[in-house]
């Protein structure tokens, strides 16, 4: 049996307006002005917790655990319903089509909190896909630890694994956790390509399924 692990923000879907949105809520509630929305993409990528740490530098606060704690609870309060502008991207669901049919077990290894990242991909319709999870605020190390990845191996009766995401976080876990890594170069990726270590890399969702009958081959 073989499985395939997906990243979510940036390699599924594209919540961008919504997080922005958040943000901006967030900030407003500080009596704080917004930040840009490709500032705060920018800031996605290592979990909730880094994005607000990087929201309270960018308006020049001191990062106070109060503040912080503050900003977070309201920052997740708003992200549990913000789905609306969240797209998926082009391709997706016939590609999760074809690998389950192809007999592939899914999984989602995300940084992003258990309560958002359920309410999208259940919002999406992209939950009944996945057999494996594991969150941004789960009890084991986010990414790029390998745990976090272990964490969604130790829950599939599966043996081979290809893992796909967008970022520099996801290159790392999937070198942490030893597993080929496809990246998808549609994302929020900051460095260019070839700085992220990769086995394959593809720009159009027809093109996964091949890759992992490549990197994850079934059984015959
Ligand atoms: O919430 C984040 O910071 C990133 O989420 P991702 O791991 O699904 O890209
Ligand atoms: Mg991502």
């Amino acid at each position: 049996m073989s499985a395939v692990i997906f990243d979510l923000d940036g390699t599924l879907i594209d919540a961008t307006k919504d997080i922005h949105l958040c943000a901006t809520r967030m900030l407003e509630a500080e009596g704080l002005p917004p930040l840009p929305e490709e500032t705060v993409k920018s800031f996605v990528g290592n979990g909730l917790a880094q994005l607000i740490n990087h929201c309270i530098a960018a308006q020049g606060l001191e990062p106070t655990r109060e503040r912080h704690d503050r900003m977070y609870a309201e920052f997740h309060r708003h992200y549990e319903t913000a789905v609306h502008n969240t797209t998926v991207y082009p391709g997706v669901f016939e590609a999760l089509d074809r690998l389950k049919a192809d007999g592939y077990r899914l999984a989602l290894c995300t940084n992003k909190p258990e309560t958002p990242a359920r309410a999208v991909t259940a919002h999406l319709g992209l939950d009944r896909y996945f057999d494996a999870w594991a969150f941004g605020d789960g009890p084991y190390p986010r990414k790029p630890d390998a745990a976090a990845a272990r964490h969604v191996i130790d829950q599939l009766p599966a043996r081979r694994f290809l893992f796909v995401g967008d970022s520099a976080v996801d290159a790392g876990t999937a070198r942490n956790a030893k597993l080929p890594f496809a990246l998808y170069s549609e994302g929020f990726r900051k460095e260019p390509i070839e700085q992220l270590t990769h086995a394959a890399v593809f720009s159009d969702y027809a093109d996964l399924p091949g890759i992992a009958a490549k990197f994850a081959p079934r059984p015959e």
